[in-house]
Protein backbone atom coordinates (compact mmCIF):
# COMPACT_ATOMS: atom_id res chain seq x y z
CA UNK A 1 0.00 0.00 0.00
CA UNK A 2 1.11 3.49 -1.40
CA UNK A 3 -0.22 6.99 -0.20
CA UNK A 4 1.60 10.42 -1.16
CA UNK A 5 1.59 13.29 1.22
CA UNK A 6 2.02 17.07 -1.04
CA UNK A 7 3.29 19.90 0.66
CA UNK A 8 1.40 22.38 -1.20
CA UNK A 9 1.54 25.47 1.42
CA UNK A 10 4.02 27.83 0.27
CA UNK A 11 3.76 31.00 -0.74
CA UNK A 12 6.20 31.41 -3.89
CA UNK A 13 8.13 34.16 -2.50
CA UNK A 14 10.72 32.90 -5.17
CA UNK A 15 8.58 33.04 -7.98
CA UNK A 16 6.14 36.39 -6.63
CA UNK A 17 3.18 36.90 -7.69
CA UNK A 18 -0.41 37.12 -5.71
CA UNK A 19 -1.32 33.72 -6.42
CA UNK A 20 1.23 30.89 -5.18
CA UNK A 21 2.59 29.01 -7.95
CA UNK A 22 0.96 25.67 -7.55
CA UNK A 23 -1.97 26.89 -8.28
CA UNK A 24 -0.62 28.52 -11.44
CA UNK A 25 -1.86 27.34 -14.84
CA UNK A 26 0.25 25.21 -17.22
CA UNK A 27 -1.22 23.39 -20.03
CA UNK A 28 -4.91 24.01 -19.03
CA UNK A 29 -4.39 22.83 -15.21
CA UNK A 30 -3.09 24.57 -12.03
CA UNK A 31 0.48 22.72 -11.40
CA UNK A 32 -0.63 21.09 -8.23
CA UNK A 33 -3.79 19.36 -10.70
CA UNK A 34 -1.05 17.97 -12.74
CA UNK A 35 1.45 16.67 -9.40
CA UNK A 36 -1.68 14.97 -7.63
CA UNK A 37 -3.09 13.55 -11.00
CA UNK A 38 0.16 12.12 -11.58
CA UNK A 39 0.40 10.70 -8.46
CA UNK A 40 -3.30 9.36 -8.35
CA UNK A 41 -3.59 7.86 -11.63
CA UNK A 42 -0.83 5.44 -10.28
CA UNK A 43 -2.25 2.35 -9.74
CA UNK A 44 0.27 1.31 -6.55
CA UNK A 45 -0.70 4.91 -4.68
CA UNK A 46 -4.26 4.49 -2.72
CA UNK A 47 -4.86 7.95 -1.34
CA UNK A 48 -2.90 11.46 -1.47
CA UNK A 49 -2.65 14.10 1.79
CA UNK A 50 -2.31 17.61 0.81
CA UNK A 51 -0.95 20.47 3.32
CA UNK A 52 -2.68 23.72 2.63
CA UNK A 53 -1.81 27.47 3.94
CA UNK A 54 -4.43 28.80 5.90
CA UNK A 55 -7.13 30.07 4.59
CA UNK A 56 -6.07 28.87 0.98
CA UNK A 57 -8.04 30.52 -1.54
CA UNK A 58 -7.08 28.57 -4.13
CA UNK A 59 -7.61 24.96 -2.84
CA UNK A 60 -10.14 23.68 -5.60
CA UNK A 61 -11.79 21.09 -2.42
CA UNK A 62 -10.96 18.02 -3.67
CA UNK A 63 -12.29 15.33 -1.70
CA UNK A 64 -11.05 12.45 -4.08
CA UNK A 65 -9.11 12.33 -7.74
CA UNK A 66 -9.02 9.62 -10.38
CA UNK A 67 -11.61 7.69 -7.67
CA UNK A 68 -8.85 7.91 -4.94
CA UNK A 69 -9.28 9.91 -1.82
CA UNK A 70 -7.96 13.58 -1.12
CA UNK A 71 -7.28 14.44 2.16
CA UNK A 72 -6.65 18.20 2.93
CA UNK A 73 -4.81 19.24 5.88
CA UNK A 74 -2.76 22.60 7.58
CA UNK A 75 0.79 23.14 6.58
CA UNK A 76 3.12 24.61 8.24
CA UNK A 77 5.51 27.59 8.32
CA UNK A 78 8.80 25.63 6.07
CA UNK A 79 8.15 22.59 3.62
CA UNK A 80 9.28 19.76 6.65
CA UNK A 81 6.68 21.40 8.52
CA UNK A 82 4.04 21.00 5.87
CA UNK A 83 5.22 17.18 5.32
CA UNK A 84 5.03 16.48 9.04
CA UNK A 85 2.04 17.58 8.91
CA UNK A 86 0.13 15.96 6.26
CA UNK A 87 1.93 12.39 7.79
CA UNK A 88 -0.02 12.75 11.04
CA UNK A 89 -3.10 13.79 9.29
CA UNK A 90 -2.95 10.32 7.45
CA UNK A 91 -6.21 8.22 8.53
CA UNK A 92 -4.93 5.38 11.03
CA UNK A 93 -6.34 2.61 8.39
CA UNK A 94 -2.22 3.41 6.59
CA UNK A 95 -0.29 0.99 8.42
CA UNK A 96 3.10 1.64 9.66
CA UNK A 97 4.78 -0.05 6.90
CA UNK A 98 2.87 1.80 4.39
CA UNK A 99 5.26 3.38 1.53
CA UNK A 100 4.64 6.85 1.11
CA UNK A 101 5.87 9.17 -1.57
CA UNK A 102 6.36 12.76 -1.07
CA UNK A 103 5.92 15.15 -3.44
CA UNK A 104 5.99 18.77 -4.48
CA UNK A 105 2.67 20.48 -5.49
CA UNK A 106 5.57 22.51 -7.34
CA UNK A 107 6.70 19.44 -9.46
CA UNK A 108 3.96 18.92 -12.40
CA UNK A 109 5.85 17.42 -15.15
CA UNK A 110 5.84 13.63 -12.90
CA UNK A 111 6.01 10.42 -15.16
CA UNK A 112 4.35 7.59 -14.18
CA UNK A 113 7.93 5.48 -15.56
CA UNK A 114 9.69 7.51 -12.86
CA UNK A 115 6.86 6.73 -10.11
CA UNK A 116 7.61 3.04 -11.33
CA UNK A 117 11.06 3.25 -10.31
CA UNK A 118 10.60 4.88 -7.18
CA UNK A 119 8.49 2.85 -6.19
CA UNK A 120 10.41 -0.18 -6.48
CA UNK A 121 13.59 1.22 -5.31
CA UNK A 122 11.93 2.65 -2.30
CA UNK A 123 10.30 -1.04 -1.82
CA UNK A 124 13.80 -2.57 -2.11
CA UNK A 125 15.68 -0.68 0.57
CA UNK A 126 14.74 -0.41 3.52
CA UNK A 127 16.19 3.26 4.19
CA UNK A 128 13.69 4.61 1.57
CA UNK A 129 14.50 6.37 -1.80
CA UNK A 130 14.65 9.51 -3.95
CA UNK A 131 13.79 10.10 -7.26
CA UNK A 132 17.59 12.38 -8.23
CA UNK A 133 19.63 13.45 -11.33
CA UNK A 134 23.03 13.30 -11.55
CA UNK A 135 25.10 16.72 -11.65
CA UNK A 136 26.19 17.24 -15.18
CA UNK A 137 27.54 20.75 -15.32
CA UNK A 138 30.62 22.11 -13.74
CA UNK A 139 29.88 23.25 -10.42
CA UNK A 140 31.33 26.92 -9.14
CA UNK A 141 31.28 28.36 -6.00
CA UNK A 142 31.25 32.13 -5.42
CA UNK A 143 32.57 34.31 -3.54
CA UNK A 144 30.58 37.91 -1.80
CA UNK A 145 31.24 39.52 -4.70
CA UNK A 146 29.99 36.86 -6.89
CA UNK A 147 32.83 36.15 -8.81
CA UNK A 148 34.19 32.24 -9.13
CA UNK A 149 35.63 31.11 -5.20
CA UNK A 150 36.53 27.79 -6.35
CA UNK A 151 35.42 24.78 -8.66
CA UNK A 152 34.12 22.60 -6.67
CA UNK A 153 34.28 18.72 -7.35
CA UNK A 154 30.81 17.01 -8.88
CA UNK A 155 31.87 13.13 -8.78
CA UNK A 156 29.10 11.89 -7.27
CA UNK A 157 26.65 14.66 -7.13
CA UNK A 158 23.20 14.08 -7.54
CA UNK A 159 20.29 16.82 -7.34
CA UNK A 160 17.80 15.54 -5.28
CA UNK A 161 14.18 15.77 -6.97
CA UNK A 162 10.43 14.29 -5.12
CA UNK A 163 8.80 12.09 -5.14
CA UNK A 164 10.95 10.53 -2.35
CA UNK A 165 9.78 7.09 -0.68
CA UNK A 166 10.01 6.00 2.97
CA UNK A 167 8.25 3.30 5.08
CA UNK A 168 5.41 5.53 7.42
CA UNK A 169 7.20 5.19 10.45
CA UNK A 170 10.75 5.77 9.22
CA UNK A 171 9.46 8.88 7.83
CA UNK A 172 7.75 9.74 10.91
CA UNK A 173 10.50 9.20 13.08
CA UNK A 174 13.22 11.07 10.81
CA UNK A 175 10.85 14.03 10.72
CA UNK A 176 10.49 13.86 14.59
CA UNK A 177 14.22 13.69 15.12
CA UNK A 178 15.03 16.42 13.17
CA UNK A 179 12.73 18.71 14.37
CA UNK A 180 13.64 17.90 18.03
CA UNK A 181 17.19 18.27 17.16
CA UNK A 182 16.15 21.96 15.33
CA UNK A 183 17.12 20.90 12.02
CA UNK A 184 15.40 22.77 8.92
CA UNK A 185 15.33 19.40 6.43
CA UNK A 186 14.91 20.42 2.82
CA UNK A 187 13.83 17.13 2.07
CA UNK A 188 12.77 14.08 3.63
CA UNK A 189 16.13 12.25 3.07
CA UNK A 190 17.91 14.78 4.92
CA UNK A 191 16.23 13.59 8.09
CA UNK A 192 16.47 10.42 7.04
CA UNK A 193 20.62 10.57 6.50
CA UNK A 194 20.42 12.18 9.97
CA UNK A 195 19.51 8.61 11.40
CA UNK A 196 22.76 7.12 9.99
CA UNK A 197 20.65 5.87 7.12
CA UNK A 198 21.84 5.71 3.32
CA UNK A 199 18.59 6.04 0.87
CA UNK A 200 19.04 4.95 -2.44
CA UNK A 201 18.97 7.16 -5.35
CA UNK A 202 17.00 6.68 -8.68
CA UNK A 203 18.19 8.44 -11.92
CA UNK A 204 14.71 10.24 -12.65
CA UNK A 205 13.74 12.64 -15.53
CA UNK A 206 15.67 15.86 -15.85
CA UNK A 207 12.54 17.64 -16.62
CA UNK A 208 10.56 16.55 -13.33
CA UNK A 209 11.15 20.53 -12.86
CA UNK A 210 10.33 22.26 -9.41
CA UNK A 211 9.01 25.64 -10.67
CA UNK A 212 10.25 27.90 -8.39
CA UNK A 213 11.18 31.35 -11.26
CA UNK A 214 8.62 32.51 -14.00
CA UNK A 215 11.38 31.01 -16.20
CA UNK A 216 10.47 27.45 -14.76
CA UNK A 217 7.12 28.06 -15.63
CA UNK A 218 7.46 28.85 -19.41
CA UNK A 219 9.25 25.42 -19.73
CA UNK A 220 7.23 23.74 -17.55
CA UNK A 221 3.59 25.05 -19.93
CA UNK A 222 6.09 23.75 -22.99
CA UNK A 223 6.89 20.23 -21.60
CA UNK A 224 2.76 19.62 -20.14
CA UNK A 225 1.54 21.02 -23.57
CA UNK A 226 3.60 18.09 -25.36
CA UNK A 227 2.03 15.40 -22.95
CA UNK A 228 -1.55 16.46 -23.63
N1 LIG B 1 5.87 26.11 4.34
C1 LIG B 1 5.87 25.45 3.16
C2 LIG B 1 6.77 25.79 2.12
C3 LIG B 1 6.72 25.11 0.92
N2 LIG B 1 5.80 24.11 0.78
C4 LIG B 1 5.69 23.39 -0.48
O1 LIG B 1 6.91 22.73 -0.75
C5 LIG B 1 7.10 22.65 -2.17
C6 LIG B 1 8.50 23.10 -2.57
O2 LIG B 1 8.74 24.33 -1.94
P1 LIG B 1 9.17 25.65 -2.74
O3 LIG B 1 9.41 25.39 -4.16
O4 LIG B 1 10.23 26.34 -1.94
O5 LIG B 1 7.82 26.51 -2.64
P2 LIG B 1 7.62 27.89 -1.89
O6 LIG B 1 8.04 27.76 -0.47
O7 LIG B 1 6.23 28.31 -2.19
O8 LIG B 1 8.63 28.85 -2.69
P3 LIG B 1 9.51 30.01 -2.06
O9 LIG B 1 10.58 29.31 -1.24
O10 LIG B 1 10.06 30.70 -3.27
O11 LIG B 1 8.60 30.86 -1.21
C7 LIG B 1 6.01 23.50 -2.83
O12 LIG B 1 5.03 22.64 -3.39
C8 LIG B 1 5.44 24.31 -1.68
O13 LIG B 1 4.06 24.59 -1.84
C9 LIG B 1 4.91 23.78 1.80
O14 LIG B 1 4.08 22.88 1.65
N3 LIG B 1 4.97 24.45 2.98
C1 LIG C 1 12.40 18.76 -1.88
C2 LIG C 1 13.16 19.39 -3.00
O1 LIG C 1 12.30 19.62 -4.11
C3 LIG C 1 14.29 18.48 -3.42
O2 LIG C 1 15.13 19.14 -4.34
C4 LIG C 1 13.76 20.76 -2.60
O3 LIG C 1 14.62 20.58 -1.48
C5 LIG C 1 12.69 21.75 -2.23
O4 LIG C 1 13.36 22.98 -1.97
P1 LIG C 1 12.48 24.28 -1.78
O5 LIG C 1 13.46 25.39 -1.51
O6 LIG C 1 11.57 24.00 -0.60
O7 LIG C 1 11.73 24.45 -3.06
Amino acid sequence: MSWALMPAAGSGRRFGGEVPKQYLAAAGKPLIAHALGALLAHPAIDGAVVALAADDPHWPGWTSLHGKPVIACLGGLERADSVLAALRALPASVPEDALLLVHDAARPNLRADDIDKLIDAATACADGAILAAPVRDTLKRANAEIRIEATEPRERLWRALTPQGFRRDLLLRALQAARAAGVMVTDEAMAVERLGLHPALVEGREDNLKVTTPADLALVEFLLARQS
